[in-house]
């Protein structure tokens, strides 16, 4: 799987140029504000049809531009090219596939598993639960076929439950627990599971960048000790009805990295948390390579800030190493290791351009 064509319009600064990328590795440089993240942005957008920088799309539409925008990109996925296309037009999101409309991107999105990498890295470890979830979600996503179904089925439960929650229906209530318990055992199983085989290249990769300190992680699952998820709603309900919500579940998990047994986020540098998410990240990008399906792209948006050229040189032969297919900005081009194999592009006022 590899982006290979690209074409925008109307996307924030970016003139509509199509250019056909490396499936390895893509460096992309210019001077502030030239177009770098936009670029980056525009292929997040192709692949999840969301920014990584805004939840408003229509901030994405070039000022000025009454008709919305649009990104295509042909997709190779073993010597058959799928050609995606994602848009705002007319007031929502738009996804076709082939020529096709796709109802959703949920459709699509097996074609381009994304990863961003970039100076809010550290969020991962800063921000409340919900970031971490959808981390986790991700990546079991992308490996576990199910799991979007038990997904889709506790979200379904737990709002009927909600609503009979908040109305103050016991009986109800009681009867979507069934269903909840089993779709979030589901979602719980399969969530460990995928944790599990990330363990190995993530302390391997944190031992050899963050100097020694000993790296773990805590999962909470969302409800607790040895109960089923069946029995925790039970005992949970009378408390559940006065506040109106479902506490216990999935939806209320968490995973805690933690640095010499306390949390990252106390315990490290920025710098060094950057690191200890970037290993993460690639510890899931290798589970998906070691799974056989998609293979991932790595957006990386201006690494050197915060890094020192040898934690960045660590970093980037990490990144080259692995088999993603690699977008890297850099404002200065020598920030960057040059690599024979990479294709480069220039930025310049939104006009980018693959270098000689
Ligand atoms: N909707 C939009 N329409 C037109 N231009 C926009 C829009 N949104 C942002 N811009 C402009 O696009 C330009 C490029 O921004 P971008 O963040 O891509 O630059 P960059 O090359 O990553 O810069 P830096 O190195 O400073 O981070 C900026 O001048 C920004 O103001």
């Amino acid at each position: 799987m590899a982006l290979i064509r690209f074409e925008v319009q109307g996307f924030r600064n970016l003139e509509p140029t199509a250019v056909e990328f490396s499936p390895g590795v893509n460096v992309i440089h210019g001077a502030n504000a030239a177009g770098k993240t936009s670029l980056l942005e525009a292929i997040h957008f192709l692949a999840r049809a969301r920014s990584f920088a805004t939840t408003r799309v229509p901030r994405l539409v070039q000022r000025g531009r009454a008709d919305g925008l649009w990104v295509r990109g042909e997709v190779d996925v073993a010597g058959s090219v799928h050609r995606l296309g994602v848009g705002w037009r007319e007031h929502r999101v738009q996804v076709r596939l082939n020529g096709g409309d796709v109802g959703a991107l949920s459709e699509a999105a097996w074609l381009l598993p994304v990863q961003v990498i970039n100076t809010e890295a550290q969020r991962l470890l800063t921000d409340g639960p919900p970031v971490r979830r959808s981390f986790l979600n991700w990546g079991v996503f992308h490996v576990e076929h199910r799991f979007r179904d038990d997904w889709r089925r506790y979200q379904r439960a737990l709002r009927q439950r909600n609503a009979a929650l908040r109305v103050g229906d016991a009986r109800l209530a009681a009867a979507w627990e069934p269903e909840l318990a089993s779709a979030g055992e589901a979602v719980d199983g399969a969530r460990q599971r995928f944790l599990e085989t990330l363990n190995g290249s993530f302390q391997e990769r944190a031992a050899a960048w963050l100097g020694g300190v000993p790296m773990g992680w805590r999962y909470r699952r969302g409800w607790s000790g040895e109960q089923g998820l069946a029995e925790a709603l039970a005992t949970g309900r009378e408390r559940e009805l006065q506040q109106g919500y479902t506490l216990y579940g999935p939806h209320r998990a968490d995973l805690r990295l933690l640095a010499e047994g306390v949390d990252a986020a106390w315990r490290l540098s920025r710098g060094q948390q950057k690191l200890a998410v970037i290993a993460l990240r690639l510890a899931e990008v290798d589970r998906l390579l070691s799974a056989g399906g998609a293979r991932p792209l790595v957006l990386v948006d201006d690494l050197p800030a915060e890094l020192d050229s040898a934690h960045r040189r660590r970093v980037l032969d990490a990144l080259f190493g692995t088999q993603a297919q690699v977008f890297v900005t850099s404002i200065e081009r020598d920030a960057l290791p040059s690599l024979p194999e990479a294709r480069v592009f220039h930025v310049e006022h939104g006009i980018y351009r693959r270098e000689a």
